[in-house]
């Protein structure tokens, strides 16, 4: 970690404030940059590389309302091969980097009946139901504690203020909780009735273990899902990806308005 963090010191002109994960079809932020620095992945060393449509693969600096950010263009998921302690790598580098605050974004199917397609939904809560957990094995005691608790793993000050300003700002902005699957299957119908039985209120392949990390070493956070699809749509028609980085793309407009506020 500390070559990956000595290396991508170099380009950075100053620490960022906050560090924002990317999620399918949402680059779209990466435009309102200003004063970009950009480093593919496959040039950063020890990093991964994505290999998921609407995913870039870099890490672009640059400023967002004249506060310096670190992008990652592309995250990293279990179902790519990679283990869940590769996946959290680059959440780890940006702590290291000295960064304390974390926006995570992502696509994801929805659970509860009364979401549409093209709806924004703050992650109150996360259900990790990956196979495996990115605090498995040795503990780093100076990453963060052997047993961290996770009864609020979203900075509840920083939450509150996202729901003013998305007030503020016209944007109708739902709330719940984020289920993690392993992926890369979506859900059958049985498996959707168990999510929301459980109390799931969107389903997605990523997310909870770049939260899990995060709040391990103590990052403030917060996430917000873009709804891209019905988990099981009212009218029958098959799940395609490129329709999820489509709708993320059209309703990833409201998010990086959003997000532009919060930071
Ligand atoms: O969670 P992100 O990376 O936004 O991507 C979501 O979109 C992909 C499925 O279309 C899956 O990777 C799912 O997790
Ligand atoms: N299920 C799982 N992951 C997803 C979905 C979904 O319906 N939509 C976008 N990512």
């Amino acid at each position: 970690m500390q070559e990956t963090v000595d290396f991508i010191s170099e380009f950075l002109p100053e620490i960022p404030g906050v560090a924002i994960i990317l999620g399918s079809g949402l680059g779209g932020l990466v435009n309102e940059l200003e004063g970009q620095v950009s480093i593919p992945y496959e040039k950063i060393p020890q990093f991964p590389v994505s290999t998921v449509e609407g995913h870039s693969g870099q890490l672009i600096f640059g400023y967002l309302n004249k506060l310096p950010v670190l992008a990652m263009s592309g995250r990293f998921h279990y179902y790519e091969g990679y283990s869940l302690n590769e996946v959290v790598f680059p959440v780890r580098v940006m702590k290291l980097l000295g960064i304390e605050r974390l926006i995570v974004t992502n696509a994801a199917g929805g659970l509860n009946p009364e979401f549409e397609a093209g709806d924004l939904m703050l992650i109150e809560d996360i259900i990790s139901l990956m196979p495996d957990n990115p605090l498995r094995g040795k503990n780093e005691d100076n990453l963060g504690p052997r047993f961290p608790d996770m009864s609020e793993p979203f900075d509840l000050g920083w939450t509150e203020k996202a729901k003013n300003i998305a007030k503020d700002m016209n944007i109708d902005l739902r709330t719940g909780v984020y289920v993690g699957l392993q992926g890369p299957k979506l859900e059958t119908k049985a498996e959707i009735r168990y999510l929301r039985i459980i109390g799931g209120d969107a389903v997605g392949m990523s997310t909870v273990s770049e939260i899990i990390a995060a709040h391990h070493m103590g990052m403030k956070v917060i996430a917000f899902s873009v709804i891209t699809n019905e988990s099981i749509p009212k009218v029958k028609k098959e799940f395609t990806h490129q329709e999820v980085v489509e709708v993320a793309n059209r309703a990833g407009e409201k998010l990086v308005r959003l997000v532009k506020g919060i930071v």
